[in-house]
């Protein structure tokens, strides 16, 4: 079942386009991730999903629901993450738990939740005095205090140290242990590859990609790297001829080749062809990071 359905979403500011036709649907218990260079339009589409922004045309649902004609009914079903700025620097964890409780008619009891997010030391320090990860932790606790189905979370591990944002991780996919659907925005490939069921790549306003991390990575054109140091040199023409060959280089007699697996057993061929023994042969999977940059290289170009 899809808890979010988004179609063909359009945004324009001062008459420029920033989401120009984004379509995707999110399922049950999934974690969907939302990625795409600075300015993409991520934050402005799940804007239009949560109901803060009204799109210019286009057709956005959660749980069946329109998230500005059913706000409030959208708002018992959907946890946002709020923005640090939203949250007063002298209210302490408890104050802002209990705060953030009262707004909902049927709100989860926060003492187990401050429990899950190892907030329970904290709940009489001031919201200015926490610590980044504590501070996401405390954000985490406020989006689910509705007792939600999905919750958005818009760059959730930004600014946190390598530590922090792996308990983040373990946090995400506990939410999601417990039935919850989250929609995340992240710059980070790694979590994205790390926790995301499948991911929609957004560029220029565009639905550039959507797949699983795996998938992603397999259309990328160049999914799979070898290199080696041929013991003779290889005939360019030969290399240049080798199938779904993404690119090419040399650099101090080492040959680096991107492209599929085909590419592989086929240089793998021409090599014993030549009678061309490759030292230190190393054939490399492209990560995320691979996969992104090559679909969004128009834009970086
Ligand atoms: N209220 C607004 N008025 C005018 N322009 C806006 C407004 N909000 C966003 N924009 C512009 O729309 C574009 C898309 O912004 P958006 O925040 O959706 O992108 P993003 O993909 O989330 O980017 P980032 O990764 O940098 O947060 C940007 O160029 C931004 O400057």
């Amino acid at each position: 079942m899809s808890v979010i359905e988004v179609s063909e979403l359009r945004k324009s500011y001062g008459g420029r386009p920033v989401v120009d036709g984004v379509s995707f649907t999110v399922q049950e218990g999934e974690i969907f991730g939302v990625l795409g260079p600075n300015g993409a339009g991520k934050t402005t589409t799940v804007e239009c999903v949560e109901g803060l922004r009204a799109p210019d045309a286009g057709r956005v649902r959660v749980t069946g629901l329109d998230p500005i004609a059913d706000h409030a009914r959208v708002a018992r079903v959907l946890g946002a993450q709020l923005q640090q700025s939203e949250l007063q620097a002298k209210l302490t964890v408890r104050e802002a738990l209990e705060l953030y409780a009262s707004f909902h008619a049927r709100p989860a009891d926060w003492r187990p939740l401050a429990e899950r997010l190892g907030l329970t030391g904290k709940l009489t320090t001031r919201f200015a005095k926490l610590s980044g990860g504590q501070k996401q932790r405390l954000f985490i606790a406020l989006a689910l205090i509705g007792d939600p189905r999905v919750v958005v979370l818009d760059e959730l591990t930004t600014g946190l140290d390598p530590r922090a944002r792996r308990d983040t991780w373990e946090l995400i996919e506990d939410i999601r242990a417990n039935g919850v659907t989250v929609l995340l925005v992240t710059h980070f490939m790694e979590e994205a590859q790390r926790l995301c069921d499948r991911i929609a790549v957004i560029d220029k306003g565009r639905v550039a990609a959507l797949d699983t991390p795996a998938g992603l990575i397999r259309r990328s054109a160049g999914a799979t790297v070898i290199s080696f140091t041929p013991s003779a040199p290889l005939d360019d023409r030969d290399l240049n001829a080798l199938p779904a060959l993404a690119s090419i280089a040399h650099k101090d007699g080492r040959v680096t080749l991107a492209g599929t697996d085909e590419t592989v057993n086929a240089v793998i061929t021409l090599l014993a062809r030549s009678h061309v023994t490759a030292h230190q042969l190393r054939v490399t999977e492209a990560t995320l990071d691979d996969a992104f940059l090559d679909l969004t290289k128009e834009t970086a170009a």
